[in-house]
């Protein structure tokens, strides 16, 4: 039998069966994933086979190909890497223009850290009904900037409810992360989207007792229309994705396009003769802001390695 992973308490993984009943499942004894050192095989999101046990509980025997996943490390100097979530359609990132600010350095590294996942991504300007003109300006300015390079942006108040119409519809049957940093507004719209998910949050805390630690667990909030929520307490973002110097340049769209028209098929764009990305920026066809991120991710990444 094949079913979803929609909760996984640290020892326990909660199975939604394709025939649709919810069976409490243990993982087979000598479990083992081959390619990933992970503090834990499976995750929320996984498609995976069970057996099911006479007392209705059932055992994992086997993981199905992931399309994607999303992981955080468990410490720097650790190679082992705790799987969040697997299987993931589509990220919506919650932003404000105020109250608090987020910048576009934060929005930007998400976004290339989504590109290196795979993991398409919404921005969701929220609180617009807090704006006055100027910062209205300012959110229809960015709008401008993201959508040109190919992310879908919405306008919402997740107080006032509005603009979540067209949302229930992007979410029907999708495995979706919702992401952004506190404050943003991520409860206040998730409440309005799973009308039930206070009352379920309520009752995780009673299965968990008090022992539990965070980092184990996660659990996907289904919605009224079909299709599941992810909000996993403590990710802001993805934390860090380790990625190469010359592919940061891959996970932002436009220089990526920009970059096979210049001269060094290696160039990271900094100050190479005839680099086509710079070029670029100063033409206006890449924006500073953009530009400024991917420099910013670049420094990191190169701070990293002489570190190591
Ligand atoms: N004016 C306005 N306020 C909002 C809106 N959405 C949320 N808020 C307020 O912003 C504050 C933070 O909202 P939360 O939903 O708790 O934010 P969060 O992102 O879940 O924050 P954390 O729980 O810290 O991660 C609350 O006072 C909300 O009432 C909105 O659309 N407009
Ligand atoms: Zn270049």
């Amino acid at each position: 039998m094949e079913g979803l992973v929609i909760k996984n308490t640290g020892s326990w993984y909660q199975v939604r069966t394709d025939e649709g009943s919810d069976v409490e499942c243990k993982l087979k004894g000598n479990f083992r994933l081959k390619e990933i050192k992970s503090t834990n095989p499976i995750a929320v999101g996984d498609r995976v086979s069970i057996i099911l046990n006479e007392d209705g509980t059932g055992v994992i025997t086997e993981i199905l190909d992931r399309k994607n996943y999303i992981i955080r490390k468990s410490s720097n100097l650790s190679k082992h890497s705790h799987i969040i979530a697997a299987n993931l359609d589509l990220c919506f990132l919650i932003v404000t223009v105020t109250k608090p600010i987020t910048t576009t350095v934060f929005i930007d590294r998400f976004l290339a850290s989504a590109e290196a996942y795979r993991i398409p991504v919404n921005l969701l300007f929220n609180k617009v009904d807090l704006y006055d003109e100027d910062e209205m300006e300012y959110m229809d300015a960015l709008i401008d900037l993201y959508e040109y390079i190919g992310y879908p942006c919405h306008k919402i108040s997740a107080l006032n409810q509005t603009g979540l119409d067209e949302l229930k519809d992007k979410l029907k049957g999708k495995i979706t992360l919702f992401s952004g940093h506190s404050g943003v507004g991520k409860s206040t719209l998730i409440n309005a989207l799973v009308p039930d998910s206070r009352l379920k949050t309520g009752a995780i805390s009673d299965f968990h007792g008090k022992g539990m630690h965070t980092t184990t667990f996660s659990e996907m909030m289904e919605l009224p229309q079909g299709g599941f929520i992810i909000d996993t307490p403590g990710i802001k973002g993805f934390g860090t994705v380790d990625m190469e110097t010359e592919e940061i340049g891959h996970y932002f769209p436009e220089i990526f396009k920009f970059s096979h028209n210049c001269r060094f098929n290696n160039c990271i764009h900094i100050n190479e003769p005839g680099c086509a990305v710079r070029e670029a920026v100063e033409n206006h066809y890449i924006s500073e802001s953009r530009y400024k991120s991917y420099l910013n991710i670049l420094e990191d990444e190169t701070d990293d390695k002489y570190r190591k």
